[in-house]
Order: structure tokens, then C-alpha cells, then sequence
């Protein structure tokens, strides 16, 4: 991927996204809008031209699975439709390499708002953690509005949005016994996700912050029960 044009952009973007995600909520007026047990999501809320851009960050541990699970299964195209319920249709339109893709994703419409589809780049990494001792490596996915001549944008019936999305994740290990084998039971992973998603063209601000409200907790709750459901009979993927 090194080579590819974009990577300058891929590199810069993921590392910027990490460093933003692992700031806390203390600070920087984010609001908390939804709890359910462990996860909390907090928003602030900002308009660019009128357009509703509210930030998103959501911090949620889970157990039983690892950091590099949960970022697999969140990149992978495969298994996408499985658990991404704003998502019509979704194409990969460009292999950069294994950890590397762009995809275009039709999404459903949000009435009376016109349909939405994005384009963007996803990449996968593993960033060592070297300031916290007891947490173990770091995975993180950045997914990041791009440009592609063969897909230009609102020329059919979509409207194309802009984003920036990442999922951090951090697999925290109690260590069993000694000797005895780590188990599901051992791990807990932290997961920050963050969201920026700028609707790229007119939508009602009350119609956007309603389907936030009420989509963004309902996603992340579903794709986490999806990553345990996969994982509980798999031997873990550290
Ligand atoms: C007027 C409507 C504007 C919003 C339309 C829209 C745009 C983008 C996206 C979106 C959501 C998650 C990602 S991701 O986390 O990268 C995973 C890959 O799919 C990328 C894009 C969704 C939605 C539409 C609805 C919506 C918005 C948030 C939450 C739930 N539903």
C-alpha cells in the first residue's frame, strides 16, 4: 500500500483519528445523549452551511473479544451486510491492498431527506501501544471520504456524503493461572467509535438528529453482538 497515491492521506488521516479518539469527553463540549450499560455515546452539535455535522464518539468495552476481532469484522466486506443496517448496497471498488480498500455504499434513504451513497477509503492497522502497560496492542479502522473519476458523485439519484469514521480498540488480558490457556473469559476489549458525516447536501437538521439519536446506539449495539455471536466458538484472533 505504500506505493498506492493515497497512501500519504491513508497514513496521516488514520493516525490523526487515532490521537482524536483516544482524547477523552472531558473536554471540547460533547454531550452525553444515549447509555445503555457500558457503552455511552456523546455528540456535539455543529452545522457546516446550515447542514447538521453533529461529531459522534462512543466508548463501549466489551467482553469475550479482541480488538482485533472487533476491527476485522467491522473492515471486512464480506460479512458487512450482515450487520450494517444503513447500508441498500456496497461495492468494493478498489483493492490498495489487503488492509487497504475503497468502497462505494448506497445507504438507505432517510425521509423525506433525497438517498444518500459514500465513497471512501478503509484501512485496517495494528498500532503497538507503548504508554499503556497493562492494555495490549491497538487496532483501529479509518474509514474516510475519497474522490474516484469512475464514480463521480450526485450524478444519479444520490446525494454523496462526506465522512470520517474510526473504530479504536484495545484488548485489555487478565492473565489466568499460570500456564493455564487465556479464554474468552479473559479478555475485554475497549472500543472508542468515532463519526463525522456531513449529509453533503440539504436534509432537515430536527430529521437527522432524530435518526442519530435513535440509529447510532441501535448500531453499535447490533454490529457488537455480531462480533461476540462470530467469535464465541472461534479460537481468538489476538
Ligand atoms: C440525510 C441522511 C444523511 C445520512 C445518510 C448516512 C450516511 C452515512 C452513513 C454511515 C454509517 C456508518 C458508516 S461506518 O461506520 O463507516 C460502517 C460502514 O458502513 C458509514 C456511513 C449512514 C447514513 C444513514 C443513516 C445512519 C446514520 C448514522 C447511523 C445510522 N444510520
Amino acid at each position: 500500500a505504500s506505493q498506492h497515491r493515497l497512501w500519504p492521506e491513508i497514513d496521516r488521516i488514520s493516525m490523526e483519528q487515532l490521537r482524536y479518539a483516544r482524547l477523552g469527553v472531558g473536554e471540547g463540549g460533547w454531550q452525553l445523549f444515549a447509555e445503555d450499560g457500558e457503552m455511552k455515546m456523546y455528540k456535539r452539535e455543529e452545522e457546516v452551511n446550515g447542514m447538521v455535522v453533529d461529531p459522534l464518539k462512543a466508548c463501549h468495552v466489551v467482553r469475550g473479544v479482541t480488538g482485533h476481532e472487533m476491527c476485522h469484522y467491522f473492515f471486512s466486506p464480506d460479512v458487512r451486510m450482515d450487520w450494517e443496517t444503513t447500508v441498500e448496497q456496497m461495492t468494493v471498488i478498489e483493492t490498495i491492498a489487503d488492509d487497504t480498500l475503497v468502497f462505494l455504499q448506497v445507504h438507505k434513504r432517510i425521509w423525506p431527506a433525497s438517498q444518500r451513497d459514500s465513497l471512501f477509503w478503509s484501512h485496517m492497522r495494528q498500532v503497538p501501544d507503548h504508554n499503556d502497560r497493562d492494555g495490549h496492542d491497538i487496532w483501529i479502522v479509518c474509514n474516510h471520504s475519497t474522490e474516484n473519476p469512475g464514480f463521480p458523485s450526485n450524478n444519479g439519484k444520490c446525494v454523496r456524503v462526506s465522512l470520517t469514521v474510526c473504530l479504536v480498540c484495545q484488548t485489555f488480558i487478565d492473565p489466568p493461572k499460570e500456564g493455564v490457556p487465556i479464554t474468552r473469559d479473559d479478555i475485554t476489549c475497549k472500543i472508542t467509535y468515532c463519526s463525522v458525516v456531513n449529509p453533503g447536501g440539504w436534509a432537515p437538521a430536527s430529521v437527522l438528529r432524530a435518526v442519530y439519536k435513535r440509529e447510532y446506539p441501535k448500531f453499535l449495539k447490533r454490529f457488537t453482538a455480531y462480533v461476540i455471536d462470530q467469535c464465541k466458538d472461534k479460537p481468538i484472533m489476538f
